[in-house]
């Protein structure tokens, strides 16, 4: 029974010494230069230690934050919130259950803090699925004192659930610098930065963009945030731009020496204009099929996004059933073709509609920035995506630009915000893609005469 009990209290201690480096380092370190040295040494070595915490922050605050701050934030979340309510909520949430006089209890296992947010990993008891959890997220957050929580699967049998403390995209991101060479990875268009600090990169070839948002949410700024990143390709004439906005040019006409065509208006005019592309898109096919899968440089035809500000005026609220109908056909054509010739559409909506929705597959890469009710988003994310935590119902109007993304074979949506495109950064956009005015230099007779 005591060999028992040693064994017992020795797994305990190493596991503390695992869970608890940093702790169990600062005790075992402060008892044994107290009795080596006594207390005048102890303080002495403490204050230097402080000093040179607060001069690596001075240097590199990242690093000392990745490796010395979150580290001893890690450790005292758990010792503090994590350890001791974790058997009490999962009785009450009723995610332990007891059976034969067992209690079969889900497993705390690593925690990991960053600040604004703790992960949590745990083990689920058998028989327990995702799905019960996800039922109980507002439950978990405010029991641990977060403002929400997510579930993610980890692994079989082990999920990570993410405790929210802070919104690290509450603050806007400015747009970086328009890039100097035309080499813009299609595949990686750079839009944003994501919640983690990583950048948020959009998929244009391959793929068809859906950005869905309520009036004010933002969408302008994810449009002119792919423009602004395609840029440098649209002077060099790798990418070209063509442009409908039913709106009257309130959105596409800030800018519009970016595109190669541009309509204000959603009649026969742009009707016809989306029939042309989706003629071109066939025509294209036609040429590849057998040679190449994916568009590439080399072909020499310019790579074409077709940005519809909004696409409901175009496919739904037309009030011409022909020109509805044919707009309808033309889009299909251009989202369900367009991938491998090269041609991308950025369809941006204001009301994820049935009439909407029934698109929704063509488009494999979908944006949802602020909606108003949680319908709207399983219309435009899918189905399941915002019990895994997209809830951008509940985004807030502060921070426009903010959006839950959703890539199709990528189990978890991500949130990210995009560039704050400003009204100034328009104008820089604007006279970047002007074409220079070439004058005629004065002949040497001229100007002397002129003298
Ligand atoms: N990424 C962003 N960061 C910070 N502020 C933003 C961002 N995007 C938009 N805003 C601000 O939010 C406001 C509304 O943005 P915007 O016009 O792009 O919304 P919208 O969804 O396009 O609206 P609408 O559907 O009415 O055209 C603007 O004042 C803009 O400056």
């Amino acid at each position: 029974m005591l060999v028992w009990l040693l064994l017992r209290l020795a797994v305990r201690v190493v596991l503390a010494a695992v869970r608890y480096p940093l702790c169990v380092t600062l005790f075992i370190g402060t008892y044994a230069l107290h009795r080596a040295a006594g207390l005048s040494s102890l303080v002495l070595t403490f204050l230097t230690l402080i000093g040179t915490l607060i001069v690596w922050y001075g240097i590199d605050r990242a690093s000392f934050l990745r490796h010395a701050w979150f580290r001893l934030l890690t450790e005292w979340r758990r010792l503090t919130v994590y350890v001791p309510r974790w058997r009490t909520v999962m009785r009450l949430a009723e995610l332990s259950k007891d059976s034969r006089m067992k209690e079969y209890r889900p497993k705390l296992r690593r925690v990991r803090s960053e600040g604004w947010r703790d992960k949590v990993q745990v083990r689920m008891i058998l028989a327990q699925s995702p799905e019960q959890w996800e039922a109980r997220r507002d439950n978990l957050a405010h029991s641990f004192d977060a403002r929400s929580c997510r579930v993610r699967v980890f692994k079989p049998r082990v999920l990570e659930l993410d405790f929210i403390h802070a919104d690290p995209l509450a603050q806007p991101v400015a747009v970086p610098p328009i890039a100097c060479t035309a080499d813009v990875d299609l595949k990686r268009v750079v839009v944003g930065r994501t919640e983690t600090g990583k950048p948020w990169r959009i998929k244009l070839l391959g793929s068809q963009v859906l950005v869905v948002g309520v009036p004010g949410a933002g969408k302008g700024s994810v449009l002119w945030s792919i423009v602004w990143r395609l840029a440098p390709a649209i002077k060099a004439g790798v990418v070209r731009l063509i442009g409908i906005d039913p709106k009257g040019g309130m959105e596409l006409g800030q800018c519009p020496d970016a595109f190669e065509k541009v309509i204000y208006d959603s009649g026969p005019e742009a009707v016809a204009l989306l029939e042309g592309i989706a003629a071109e898109v066939k025509e294209r096919a036609a040429r590849y099929r057998g040679i190449r899968r994916l568009w590439a440089r080399n072909t020499g035809e310019p790579f074409t996004v077709l940005i519809v500000d909004e696409l409901a005026d175009l496919i739904a609220y037309q009030s011409d059933r022909n020109l509805r109908e044919r707009a309808t056909r033309a889009i299909q054509t251009i989202t369900s073709q367009g991938r491998a010739p090269g041609y991308a559409v950025v369809g941006l909506v204001q009301d994820p509609r049935k009439e909407i929705v029934s698109f929704r597959h063509l488009f494999t890469t979908r944006v949802a920035l602020r909606l108003d009710e949680p319908v709207q988003v399983d219309m435009v994310l899918g189905d399941g995506v915002r019990q895994r935590g997209a809830a951008a119902h509940e985004i807030s109007e502060n921070t426009p630009g903010v959006a839950w993304l959703k890539e199709d074979g990528q189990r978890e949506p991500e949130r990210a915000r995009a560039f704050h495109v400003t009204d100034a950064d328009l104008v820089e956009l604007g006279v970047f893609l002007t074409p220079a005015t070439v004058h005629e230099f004065p002949s040497k007779t001229e100007g002397s005469a002129a003298a």
